[in-house]
């Protein structure tokens, strides 16, 4: 396979903290930026006024920082000069300078400079932060290049990494299939046309029968002389097209945006299958697990068992210490639920304060033992609320009768909850 993850020695990967470099002559505009930056989720910051400075911060140790944001003139380096210290550092660079004329911009771009900011007020400050942010977040993105020349492909990956994108690359569209497999949280493949074995286009029409647009990203990339190319890429899949030479500007531009588009579509996933109170699935999303156990274990792959977990006496916890203590101590009984059952099994917030768990069985495993340990680590539970230590109980019942729809299993385990309150509460009952 051809080269594998970026393994930079100044990658952000290997850096302990998002440590920013500051390089600015003005005091004042020194302080403000590192006052915004610190604010900034991850971003301390070390302020330097001049090359020298700058020089003396990245000889004691170079490694801490991620990137660095820099005025092009200062005092003793007035052309730019600290633009090239730090790329001898391989550190990314985001310029923010009082003016930039239109050779300095070239001079930037091809020095692979980040972005690059004219300070006027305020908002270029947040912009900066941003960036920042960007290039933080970056370090979990994976990009995978798939372009047959080896100069090319490390072309666009000093470009990535200069982004602080982790890197993978592959040579073909072979190569690049096995790298998907190998890797699927990829979120964007870039992909040349031409390429032996298997060219750009057979590659994303195989990735796309089992990968939609929205969840992974593809940007095609070829020659500018074949006008009909843009097209027939988007049209196979393509979420987006660069035509080579392009520009680091606009190649960044194509990449974030379409990072970016994946990254909001994962976040909403994310938040359409949690609970947003305690972070375990939510009903629907358990309730889609749990069929497909259910629809499993009727086949007789395994045995389960489904429980429900109905808290007790819990109108009393919200009526004498607040609603908010309520809460706390939902989300308590589902870390505790999560922790206690294995990865294989299904946990999560059915309603109110009613929980569902499905558990595979194992050879040995008792079902209602794994329901009465549940229960007694919730009657060991005390939270803490107004200086009090409160207990928590729970009634559980549970059915290992598969028979019918999932639905029917869960109505026998929810009248074995009504028998187990019945008979006074904090007590396992199995249908
Ligand atoms: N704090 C908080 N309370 C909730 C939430 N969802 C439901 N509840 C409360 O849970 C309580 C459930 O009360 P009941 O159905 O009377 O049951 P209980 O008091 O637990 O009594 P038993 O189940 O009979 O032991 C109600 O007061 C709901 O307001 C929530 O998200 N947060």
């Amino acid at each position: 396979m051809t080269q594998p993850f970026d393994n930079n020695k100044n990658n952000a990967e290997t850096t302990a903290t998002g440590t920013v470099l500051i390089v600015e002559d003005s005091r004042a505009m020194r302080s403000l930026l590192s006052a915004y930056l610190d604010d900034v989720h991850h971003l301390n910051t070390v302020e330097t006024g001049s090359f020298a400075e700058a020089e003396r911060e990245l000889k004691q140790d170079a490694t801490r920082f991620f990137t660095a944001v820099l005025d092009l003139h200062l005092p003793d380096a007035p052309h730019g000069e600290v633009v090239d210290l730090l790329r001898r550092y391989h550190i990314p660079v985001i310029v923010l300078t009082g003016s930039l004329d239109m050779k300095q911009r070239e001079m930037m771009l091809s020095k692979q400079v980040v972005d690059y900011f004219i300070k006027h007020n305020r908002n270029e400050i947040e912009q900066v932060a941003q960036t920042l942010n960007r290039l933080w977040h970056n370090r979990q993105v994976k990009v995978l290049v798939v372009d047959d020349s080896p100069s090319f492909r490390s072309y666009l990956q000093s470009l990535l990494n200069s982004y602080r994108y982790q890197t993978l690359a592959a040579c073909n569209g072979r190569e690049a299939l096995e790298l998907l497999a190998q890797y699927p949280d990829i979120s964007l493949i870039i992909t040349d046309v031409n390429m032996p074995e298997m060219n750009g286009l057979e590659l994303i029409e195989t990735i796309r029968q089992e990968h939609r647009r929205e969840d992974l990203a593809i940007i095609g990339m070829s020659d500018a002389s074949r006008p009909g190319l843009p097209a027939l890429l988007l049209k196979t899949g393509a979420n987006d097209f660069i035509a080579k030479p392009f520009q680091a500007e606009e190649f960044f531009c194509r990449v974030s945006q379409n990072t970016n588009m994946i990254d909001y579509v994962r976040q909403l996933r994310e938040a359409a299958t949690r609970d947003f109170l305690t972070g375990i699935s939510n009903r629907r999303h358990a309730l889609e697990l749990a069929e497909s156990l259910h629809a499993n274990a009727l086949r007789g792959h395994f045995k389960i068992a489904l429980g429900m977990i109905d808290v007790d006496h819990f109108k009393r916890v919200n009526d004498n210490f607040g609603h908010l203590a309520g809460d706390e101590a939902l989300k308590i009984i589902a870390a505790m639920l999560q922790k206690t059952l294995r990865a294989s099994d299904i946990v999560g917030r059915y309603g109110g304060e009613e929980f569902i768990c499905v558990v595979v069985l194992k050879r040995n495993d008792d079902a209602k033992l794994v329901f009465e340990r549940i229960r007694a680590t919730i009657a060991g539970l005390h939270f803490q609320t107004a200086g009090m230590a409160v207990p928590l109980a729970v009634s559980v019942g549970f059915t290992t009768e598969l028979e019918g729809s999932l639905l029917q299993m869960i109505a026998r385990a929810d009248s074995a909850v009504y028998q187990a309150k019945d008979a006074g509460r904090n007590r396992v009952i199995r249908h």
